[in-house]
């Protein structure tokens, strides 16, 4: 169920990133050449598509974060102003973003816009949200996952709350490197004052784990671009933002990249040829003949893939997104079953006990209606595995006894499972009880 929870987010992701794709990049129309090209191009008229986005650059997904107000939208609509005069974007006016369409996310409703530009070397999705707790949802849940972010720190009042907050949670969903835009630079006079607001946000970035001292910090008036007036700090300093994320932030590994996985949906004997695992592969490539582990509920299995089935047909290999049937040598039916993985070997674990940033759903949000306290066990639902959780308050935390969840709540909690399972620092999962979806979290930790 979460597996195909997860495909439902990557594919409205997707959606909503390919339908700005139709009206951005008007440079990358596809050129009427044959006759294929040409009948294909007036189908897509016929359904309505103006022209057709072309994927020649790398795409990365970024976006806007930082406390409130200090001007992650109209940073948004600048770059977007900025870049399309160049024809590398179509201009998202402020109105636009802020009335960001609602995104149903594994039963949270997020709100959040994307836009689309592009660099000289990039094609860019960018995501701003409208408020705090829709950043929170976002990057707990991965709705529209970021790669790297720009955080955007208002000069008058330097870093805030939420400024660390996001930050916090940048490192925690796997965001290794930020561009920091100091903003509203139009209302600063005194330039001591914003050495100050450069020394004190590395620092933050440094206490964050971020590489403080090399993180490229931008200067400049978000407004400025936007209205396109001071060319010193408005336009020209967007320009340099985005050549910041171009050269600073790193393009993720394709899934292709990664190391095989593939979880376990369901186990068939086939009499003559032995056991065979089911599955969507998550990651990675795995070709016939190779070694795999079975990971998770007790022990590790070594074995090797013998054969590779899709759509009853044999195959050499299986690449990430594909449906792959998995002959395994040696293993029996009862060695193996659902909520395990197939993995290369060593390249993932399996653990009980981990910490994890947890959104915890309101009524609203299809929720609980009532708070919880520590010891509360929901289903916990990690790809295909479901397994008994026991949250706990991490040490430290005061009155932990007495300490309250309520809905709406974003905290850290240490989750035990009854079973363990293939974890990792990223994986994400959700907390069911009752057949609702009480919650969802993302592993910052793992403990044993
Ligand atoms: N003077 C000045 N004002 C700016 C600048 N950038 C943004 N603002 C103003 O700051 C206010 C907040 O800007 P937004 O872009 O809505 O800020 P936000 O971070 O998206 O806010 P939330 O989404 O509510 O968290 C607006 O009134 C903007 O016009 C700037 O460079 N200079
Ligand atoms: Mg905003």
């Amino acid at each position: 169920m979460l597996h195909l929870a997860t495909c439902k987010v990557a594919s409205q992701a997707f959606a909503a990133a390919r339908s700005s794709m139709r009206n951005v990049c008007q440079r990358s129309r596809v050129p009427s050449v044959s006759t294929t090209g040409r009948s294909q191009q007036h189908l897509l008229r016929d359904r309505g598509y103006a022209e057709v986005f072309q994927r020649n650059k790398p795409h990365m997904n970024i976006g806007t974060i930082g406390h409130v107000d200090h001007g992650k939208t109209t940073l948004t609509a600048a770059i977007t102003r900025v870049l399309s005069e160049g024809g590398a974007a179509k201009f998202t006016d402020y109105s636009q973003i802020d009335k960001a369409p609602e995104e149903k996310a594994r039963g949270i409703t997020i709100n959040s816009a994307h836009v689309e530009y592009e660099s000289a070397n990039r094609h860019y999705g960018h995501i701003d949200c409208p408020g705090h707790a829709d950043y929170i949802k976002n990057m707990i849940t991965g709705a529209a996952q970021m790669d790297g972010a720009i955080i955007v720190v208002s000069a008058t009042d330097g870093q805030m709350p939420q400024t660390r907050e996001h930050l916090l949670l940048a490192r925690q969903v796997g965001i290794k490197r930020l561009v920091v835009f100091i903003n509203k630079v139009d209302m600063i006079s005194d330039p001591e004052m914003l050495e100050l607001v450069d020394m004190e946000i590395r620092d933050l970035l440094s206490t964050y784990n971020f590489e403080g001292e090399e993180t490229p910090i931008i200067m400049g008036s978000a407004l400025a671009a936007l209205e396109g007036r001071n060319d010193d700090i408005g336009a020209s300093k967007i320009k340099e933002l985005v050549e910041a994320c171009d050269s600073w932030l790193e393009l993720p590994a394709r899934d292709l990249d990664k190391p095989f996985l593939m979880p376990v949906e369901d186990v068939f004997s086939i009499s003559g040829r032995g056991t065979v695992a089911t599955g969507r592969v998550e990651r990675g490539i795995a070709t016939k003949g190779t070694d795999v582990e079975v990971v998770g509920f007790g022990s590790t299995i070594k074995t090797t893939l013998t054969g590779i089935e899709m759509f009853h047909k044999e195959l050499e290999r299986a690449e990430a997104g594909d449906n792959m049937g998995a002959l395994l040598r040696g293993i029996k039916r009862e060695q193996i079953r659902r909520g395990q993985v197939l993995a290369a070997p060593g390249s993932v674990k399996s653990a009980k006990k981990f910490l994890a940033q947890i959104y915890v759903l309101t009524k609203e949000e299809g929720g609980r209606y009532t708070p919880f306290m520590q010891n509360y066990r929901p289903q916990c639902f990690v790809r295909t595995a479901d397994i008994t959780v026991a949250l706990t308050w991490p040490e430290g935390v005061e009155d932990a006894a007495e300490k309250m969840i309520m809905p709406g709540d974003n905290v850290e909690m240490v989750c035990d499972l009854v079973f363990d399972v293939a974890l990792e620092v990223g994986t994400r999962f959700t907390l069911r009880e009752a057949n609702k979806t009480i919650g969802t979290g993302i592993v910052t930790k793992i403990f044993s």
